[in-house]
């Protein structure tokens, strides 16, 4: 996917008119096989620009361009159509239905999306996926009986199911052990060597050590932290 944030600028305001502006001006590129990393102090924006990026917010100002499509011209449900066919969301928190098992967890998005899907190859794909992400052994296990780690990579898995073109993170390997976040930062890497593009928003030093491009937004502003790099020996060394 290409994605082109020009001069975007967001804006909140609460209940008694104080605005808060976490976006000013930002200019940002995402092209395919990109993972990005943003990072910044807690509150300074970062999940208001994945949302931005994940259209599921409108910028109070600028424009958002995904694949030559201008987002301002889409109604709410073509952005829904779309979210559901290129976007996978990773956020803060894993939340995953109590009642269902792992698989069915991970089959909810194409249960409740507009996309229609062939029952075998999804029930096929969702055990492939499970199977790389070291869950086959827990498909039929209830969220509560999983570790913290375990719920995160169903999370993840979730999110790929529909196998989206943009996959946007948020703190994806917060509060786990080194071999979880190693594991989800190859993961990352390798969905990107499938030509996927990837933004995570994170200060996880695997995670920034295999970004093609970190950023850091302060104060309304993003600025490029790293030139390109070369991620796979990034992640060797962390490794
Ligand atoms: N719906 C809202 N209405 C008003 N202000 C909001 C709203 N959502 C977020 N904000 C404010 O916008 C700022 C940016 O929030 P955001 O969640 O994007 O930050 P963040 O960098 O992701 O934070 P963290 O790292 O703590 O998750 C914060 O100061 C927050 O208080």
């Amino acid at each position: 996917m290409q994605l082109k944030l020009s001069k975007v600028s967001h804006q909140y305001a609460n209940k008694f008119g104080e605005v808060i502006i976490p976006l000013q001006d930002v200019d940002l590129s995402i092209d395919r096989g990109e993972v990005l990393t943003i990072i910044g102090p807690s509150g300074c924006g970062k999940s208001t620009l994945l949302f931005i990026l994940g259209c599921l917010l409108k910028p109070t100002q600028g424009e958002v361009v995904i694949d030559s499509i201008p987002t301002y011209r889409l109604v709410e449900d073509e952005l829904a159509e779309l979210r559901s066919r290129k976007i996978g969301f990773i956020l803060q928190q894993s939340v995953l239905l109590p009642t269902l098992t792992v698989r069915e967890n991970v089959l909810l998005p194409l249960w409740i999306g507009p996309k229609p899907f062939n029952k075998k190859s999804a029930e096929q794909k969702v055990t492939s996926l499970l199977e790389e992400s070291g869950l086959l052994e827990r498909a039929k296990f209830l969220p509560h009986q999983l570790s913290g780690g375990q719920r995160r990579r169903v999370a993840i898995v979730r999110a790929l199911v529909h196998d989206p073109e943009l996959i946007l993170a948020d703190e994806p390997t917060a509060e786990l052990d080194d071999v979880n976040r190693s594991l989800i930062s190859t993961w990352l890497l390798e969905l990107a060597d499938k030509g996927k593009s990837v933004v995570i928003a994170t200060h996880d030093p695997f995670l920034t050590g295999v970004a093609s491009r970190v950023y850091t937004l302060n104060k309304g502003l993003l600025h490029l932290k790293a030139k390109p790099g070369k991620s796979h020996e990034a992640l060797e060394v962390l490794a």
